[in-house]
This record gives structure tokens, sequence and C-alpha cells, in this order.
């Protein structure tokens, strides 16, 4: 992958708001009947480009909050904007990796793409080159024509990647997609990743509970809790490209993670 230079979005001269939530709430019934908040009045907005992060602990609706936005689950109440109109989920031009690759392992990786281009309704003479070029951009060139099952979990994870790419989305929502993976490999396709983002100028919302990885990745981090309110939006101004074991870094980490620990102290 080409590397490539990017302008900042924050404390630097651009910096459009294009994505906006505004007291989005999620219930869910439990099986007695009993109605439980997973998502209470969460409002942040996302500037054009911007890489954040959603941190929390497990069942803190992390993936509920995604899967809303990617219109798998309805939206109880709230508003998305983008581009300054309230949109409904279908509207948002984006596209999900999942934290399993979730390919189609009878299909060959091609086609996997080409299933995704079919599906949004990409026309046909478009598909070739967005294969090609969508697997050049996650280095799988020379695996069109094998099974996902034949790849390594890193390579379906690219997959993944290539068949979001393929639809070319304005915003990537990523649920954990490196959390099965090993250290190195997930190392390795965080670096992509940040490249890919470079060279696209794509919006991305990433799902993650490992605060060295968002830290690592974003440019914001929003701190969801398990009462599903937000409660530290974190700015993360290290200069880019940065290094994971960078002291200060790992500083920045410490800190987040100590603010963390004291706020689910606090409210247990
Ligand atoms: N369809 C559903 N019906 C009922 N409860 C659900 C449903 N989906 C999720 N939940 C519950 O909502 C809560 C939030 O789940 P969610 O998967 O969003 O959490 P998360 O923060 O992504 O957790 P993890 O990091 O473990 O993936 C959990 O208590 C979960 O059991």
């Amino acid at each position: 992958m080409a590397s490539g230079t990017r302008r900042r979005h924050l404390g630097g001269a651009i910096r459009i708001m294009s994505l906006k939530f505004e007291n989005i709430r999620k219930t869910f019934t439990e099986e007695n009947g009993n109605e439980f908040v997973v998502l209470d009045d969460i409002s942040f907005d996302v500037n054009d480009g911007e890489f954040v992060s959603i941190m929390g602990p497990s069942g803190c609706g992390k993936s509920t909050f995604l899967n809303m936005l990617a219109g798998i689950l309805p939206v109880d109440s709230g508003e998305i904007w983008y581009q300054g109109s309230a949109v409904s989920p279908a509207d948002l031009p984006s596209a999900y990796i999942f934290q399993e690759s979730r390919v189609l392992n009878w299909r060959t990786v091609g086609e996997n793409i080409k299933f995704a281009l079919k599906a949004q309704g990409i026309p046909e003479a478009e598909h070739e080159e967005r294969i090609t070029s969508t697997l050049e951009m996650v280095g799988l060139e020379n695996e069109r024509d094998n099974y996902p099952l034949r790849l390594s979990g890193g390579m379906r994870q690219r997959v993944g990647i290539a068949r979001a790419l393929s639809v070319d989305p304005s915003i990537l929502l990523m649920d954990e997609p490196f959390s099965s993976l090993d250290e190195l490999t997930a190392r390795q396709l965080r670096e992509d990743v940040l490249e890919l983002w470079q060279e696209t100028d794509k919006t991305i919302i990433f799902v993650t509970h490992d605060v060295s990885e968002a830290v690592f990745l974003s440019d914001r981090v929003f701190f969801f809790d398990t009462r599903g309110q937000i409660f530290n939006r974190a700015e993360i101004t290290h200069e880019r490209p940065r290094e994971p074991d960078d002291p200060e870094l790992l500083e920045t980490e410490a800190e987040l993670m100590e603010t963390f620990f004291d706020h689910m102290t606090a409210i247990q």
C-alpha cells in the first residue's frame, strides 16, 4: 500500500462536522418482559474524514450503536444528521466491517466482492475495476480466485475490508475488526487501515474495548459506560504516524484507563 499525506482534521484549518448523533436511545426487552436501557441520550458529532473510536466495557452497547447506524437494529429515539439533513441509517453512505470477516466461504475472494457490489446495486460495468482496485488496496490482488478458507484470519479480514471499500462508502463502521487476530497480525492491519484511511479520506467509526488500540488509531475516543452514556470525550492529539510503543501514547492510555476505572467504580 502506498503511503499518503493527510490533512489534520483536529486543530488544523479544515474541520467540517458532517455526521451528528442527537439523543440516541435504545432499549431492549428481556425475556421476562422487563425493558432495559442500553443506550441513553447518546449525542456526539463526527467530522468529515475523522477517525473516531467508541470504547467501553463489554455489554455497554458499542455494537448496538454501530448496528443502529448500519440499519441492522432500529433506533428507538433520537436523530441522526448527515451533511445538514436529518436522515435514517439507510441514508448513510456507510459500509460495515465485522469482528469476524463474515465472508462467504463457498465463493472466491473476487466473487465475495462482486456479491457486495450486486447487493448495493453497483452497475455491472464497474465491477471489474472495483474488484481489482480494492484487492490491490488491501494487498490481496493475487488471491482473487482463492477461497476464503484457504486464507489466514488476517487475510480473511482484509477480504472483509476490501468488500466494504468496494462500494466506496464515505463512512466505514468497524466493530472490533482485529480482536480475533493475533497481536502481530492485528498491528499490521491497524497500520494498513490507517494508510487506507489516509489515502481514501473516509470517516471511520471504530468500536473497540482496547484503549491502546483506540489511542493508536483515533482522532477522538468516546467512552461509553454501563449506563449507556458517554462519560469521556478524549481528543488524541499525538502526531501521526504513531508508534504503538511510543511512551507518550502509553502515557495517554494510562491516563484514560485511570479515568475509565475511576468512573466505573463511581457508578457501581
Ligand atoms: N437483540 C438484542 N436483544 C436483547 N438484548 C440485546 C440484543 N442485542 C444486544 N443486547 C444486550 O444489549 C447489551 C449491549 O450489547 P452490545 O453487544 O451492544 O454490547 P458491546 O458493548 O458491544 O459488548 P461487547 O464488547 O461484549 O461486544 C448487552 O446486555 C446485550 O446482551
